[in-house]
């Protein structure tokens, strides 16, 4: 086979962290002329040999000018280019093809360059030379063609034709103008890639990306055209799955990518071993789209990227493998040309004479034949003859392959009859019309599948498309349907809202009253408290007057005590050897008067306190008998006040009248209570100084017991002697019967003092209790009072203004009720004042939600337009996309944008203006696709 072999370059980059860490050493070893590789860490030590072999540090600029730069010019003059990296994931491939940055001066990669180079190149050629460069973006991403510059195209069909090849049909074409529109254009298709993390590169492409420039070029004199394509594609990496980590997508995105780089691998196996006559270019899309690069029309450039690290050694043994087998490739590249023209002309006046004499010629056999079916015959000398000199087929016309293919195989039936012309073919004419023929067939058989998988296609894109109207409608109606009740919802949800506002106004009011009446109860408690604390008091100060009363009755038993010890002294005196001094005994006598007159003056004061008991008791039984009085009024006027709600009556003008009569007599029974109240704590007081007096009265008695003592000490302490006189004023027997009544009258005395004593202080407590028990029923009593006062609003309790009572009661009840309907009507209105704040708010909401609601319909209106506006234009881009011939979406690159060599200029000066004016003309066709025109 002849041709040229594919160009291999192979690039090892620094070793990278992983590597490192992992512990890999750098293991190439480069030879000297840069065009052989060793691997330092192989047991083999193998010599891999490419056309140059860069080293870890080579400048992005050197490999594109060794590997890639010649390649430019190629394409620039009708050739057709591949440029591809080719390695394990994580080599570099993207690193060479597109550099760390389009716009890192440093560091671009080769497409950025190779960019640049061809309008570097169109501008230095020649001012009749015309050019336009499209440009393409794609990926085969799981075995699908995607158009990166028009993503939702992601499945496109490859097809293969005798004046284009190889080719994806329906990718976008963008014509560009200037580097900057490429790069443009590659950020545009960039971000739709699909890159990924794994554990060997952070970014790792997970597709093989395609960039295809096409440079048009014609003579402007000529009108010649020439086409070259240059293929720009940076593989996905081969991966070992273990080693990049992948799973769950990554891994069927491996498990594809490694499936089309064995398809690679084969198809290199295949053109070069030498015996395959298959090669398997349809096993994958990529061995597809490469078809004329591997082994066909294009000068191909194969870049293997390799790690120089001994920790991947075995992945870059495989890739140099690869490089080594594919170096041996042979491509037959050829300018794709078209005639120009002249050259056209002359072809067709050649045909058109050929045909003149091959139609003379058919006239001369149709006379001979039709003289031959006569019968009659024609002389050999006569025998029409296409060239009597140079009867070949040369002169004769072009057949069709097949026709030319069958006149080859015929074979003339009569030896006698005239040759018919046939055309020989060589045998690689032959083999390439029977290849053609093939061919032909194949893409008839393709088209005809294709045709009805896309009928197909077209059938289920219409049900999906009824079916996704249908769901669309069913979904509209539900959308609405649940818009309708997310609506009622809300209203709902603003009700329940208001409605629990509401509630919370009552809880309050009622918590309110709730607290009035907590604070009502907190004071009756209090004076309650008051109360009991009054009579706990009381019952104290009870308590120690009569604690009092008993240690005076416990003195004046001590006295009585007393006074009976000094009697029996005194009778123990009665000695007849005793005998009292008359001083003595005026004395004794006096004291004894004296006890007898205190004696009597407490006998005159119980006599006191007897009578004042009665006149309390008395005064308790009017008490009781007026609080019994009281109760039956009370129930009396209970019963009229329930029977008198029933009447009413104008007594308006009466009605202050009344009230003023019913407080004054409440007044003055009140005046009168507090007046009893008065008069028995008066009681009280002077019952606690007579008190005071008896025991004052004990006091004095003590002393004069004590002064007894005294005395009868005294007594037997002196000898008794006989009177000088001999019993001048009273004998012994006398003074002693005298003491002897005295004793006996002072213990009669005593005892009845004890008795009176005694009853005094049963009486005094008596009194105390029930001065007790009429305070408390005074103070039941007061309150029934009041209450009754309260209740029925202090009607006059007076028979004689039974009518007047009546109507006061009822007034005052109506005015009670006034009142309690005033302040309950206050109430009421602070409760529909909070409640007209809630009922604003919720209809403030509503407010909101119909603004809400009109807006979002508005909205919708406007996205509706939007949507409607968007649509048309959709409709009116792709009915002139269809007229335009299929061209998409970017509208910068629907145009063709033809450029002129820049030599241009300095000719135009020196043409005449004749020349000027032609080229204007010429000129004016700045683009040869007429529907843009
Ligand atoms: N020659 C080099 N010099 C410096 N850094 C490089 C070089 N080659 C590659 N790198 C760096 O190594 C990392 C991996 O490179 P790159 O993405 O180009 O690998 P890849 O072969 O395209 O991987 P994949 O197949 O997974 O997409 C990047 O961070 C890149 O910047």
């Amino acid at each position: 086979m002849s041709g040229t072999n594919i160009k291999v370059v192979c690039r090892f980059r620094p070793q990278n962290k992983l590597e490192i860490k992992e512990g890999g050493k750098p293991i190439i070893d480069i030879n000297d002329e840069g065009t052989a590789v060793r691997l330092g860490g192989s047991d083999n030590k193998a010599n891999y040999a490419f056309d140059k072999v860069f080293g870890m540090n080579t400048k992005q600029e050197d490999i594109f000018n060794y590997s890639v730069k010649s390649i430019v010019d190629d394409v620039v003059a009708g050739y057709n280019g591949t440029v591809f990296a080719y390695g394990q994931t994580g080599s570099g491939k993207t690193f060479t093809m597109m550099g760390s940055s389009i716009d890192d001066t440093e560091n671009k990669g080769i497409i950025p360059r190779i960019v640049e180079q061809i309008f570097a190149n169109i501008m230095e050629s020649p001012a009749n030379m015309e050019f336009t460069v499209k440009v393409s973006y794609m990926e085969i991403y799981m075995e699908k063609v995607k158009d990166l510059l028009n993503p939702q195209h992601d499945n496109l069909p490859i097809h293969e034709d005798k004046a284009k090849g190889v080719y994806v049909k329906g990718v976008l074409e963008v014509y560009v103008s200037s580097t900057e529109e490429v790069y443009e254009v590659m950020r545009r298709g960039g971000n739709n890639r699909v890159v990924a993390y794994t554990n060997m590169n952070a970014e790792s492409s997970r597709s093989h990306s395609m960039v295809m420039i096409t440079i048009t070029q014609k003579n402007l004199d000529t009108g010649a055209a020439k086409s070259g394509k240059l293929y720009l594609v940076d593989l996905a990496g081969s991966e070992k799955v273990g080693k990049t980590g992948a799973s769950g997508q990554t891994l069927e995105e491996a498990k594809k990518i490694n499936k089309s780089l064995s398809a690679l691998g084969m198809v290199i196996n295949s053109l070069t071993d030498g015996k395959s006559s298959h090669i398997p270019y349809r096993d994958s899309k990529l061995t597809r789209i490469l078809q004329e690069s591997l082994g066909g029309n294009s000068r191909t450039t194969l870049i293997i990227n390799c790690s120089p690290s001994s920790y991947n050694e075995a992945e870059t043994i495989s890739t140099l493998k690869f490089g080594v087998r594919a170096k041996t490739i042979k491509n037959k590249a050829k300018v794709n040309a078209d005639l120009s023209p002249a050259e056209l002309k002359a072809l067709l006046k050649k045909v058109k004479s050929d045909t003149v004499s091959y139609q003379q010629y058919i006239t001369a056999l149709e006379g001979e034949i039709s003289i031959w079916r006569s019968g009659g015959k024609v002389p050999e000398m006569k025998w029409a003859a296409l060239d009597k000199k140079n009867n070949t087929v040369s002169n004769a016309p072009k057949q069709s392959p097949a026709v030319a293919r069958a006149i080859a195989e015929s074979v003339p039936v009569v030896d006698s009859r005239p040759s018919t012309p046939i055309p020989v073919l060589d045998k690689d004419e032959r083999e390439e019309l029977v290849k053609r023929e093939n061919e032909l067939i194949e893409q008839i058989k393709e088209k005809e599948t294709e045709l009805s998988s896309r009928e197909k296609q077209v059938q289920e894109i219409q049900e999906e498309l009824n079916q996704l109207k249908e769901a669309e409608k069913i979904q509209s109606n539900d959308n609405q349907q649940m818009t309708a009740e997310l609506s009622e919802v809300k209203v709902e949800l603003e009700k329940v809202s208001y409605d629990s506002k509401e509630s919370a106004i009552t809880v309050d009011s009622l918590k309110e009253a709730n607290e009035e009446l907590t604070a009502e109860l907190q004071e009756l408690r209090k004076t309650l408290a008051q109360v009991r604390e009054s009579v706990e008091k009381e019952q104290q100060e009870e308590q120690k007057a009569s604690e009092l009363l008993r240690n005076a009755s416990g003195e004046i038993n001590e006295k009585q005590k007393q006074i009976s010890d000094t009697l029996n002294n005194l009778g123990d005196v009665n000695s007849e050897e005793y005998t009292m001094t008359p001083k003595e005994l005026a004395v004794l006598k006096q004291e004894l008067s004296e006890s007898k007159a205190l004696v009597e003056k407490h006998q005159e004061t119980i006599r006191i306190l007897n009578q004042d008991n009665d006149g309390l008791s008395n005064k308790r039984t009017d008490l009781e008998k007026r609080i019994a009085t009281l109760e039956i009024e009370y129930e009396e006027l209970l019963e009229k006040s329930i029977a008198d709600e029933e009447h009413d009556a104008n007594v308006q003008d009466t009605i202050s009248e009344l009230k003023t009569k019913i407080e004054a007599q409440y007044a003055t029974k009140k005046e009168m209570q507090e007046r009893e109240i008065e008069e028995l704590k008066r009681d009280i007081e002077q019952r606690n100084e007579e008190e005071q007096q008896l025991n004052i009265a004990i006091k004095e008695l003590q002393e004069t017991h004590d002064q007894l003592q005294a005395a009868a000490a005294a007594l037997t302490k002196s000898k008794p002697k006989p009177a000088a006189n001999g019993g001048s004023t009273m004998t012994y027997e006398e003074k002693e019967k005298d003491l002897e009544n005295m004793r006996k009258s002072m213990v009669q005395q005593l005892a009845d003092f004890e008795i009176m004593k005694k009853a005094l202080m049963r009486d005094l407590q008596n009194r105390c209790e029930k001065v007790v028990e009429l305070e408390i029923s005074l103070d039941e009593t007061r309150e029934q009072y009041n209450n009754v006062l309260r209740a029925t609003n202090n009607k006059a309790q007076q028979k004689k203004m039974s009518f007047l009572e009546r109507n006061l009661e009822q007034l005052t009840n109506v005015q009670k009720q006034l009142v309690e309907q005033n302040s309950q009507l206050k109430k009421e209105a602070a409760l529909a004042d909070r409640k007209l704040v809630a009922r604003n708010e919720r209809i403030q909401n509503l407010e909101t939600l119909l603004q809400e609601a009109k807006q979002r319909l508005l909205s919708q209106n406007e996205k509706f337009e939007t949507q409607l506006h968007t649509v048309r234009e959709r409709l009116e881009q792709a009915r002139s996309a269809k007229s335009q011939g299929g061209m998409a979406s970017l509208n910068f690159g629907r145009i063709a944008k033809p450029l002129r060599g820049r030599g241009a200029v300095e000719d135009i000066k020196t043409l005449d203006v004749d020349e000027k004016v032609a080229m204007a003309a010429r000129d004016k066709r700045s683009s040869w696709i007429p529907s843009f025109r």
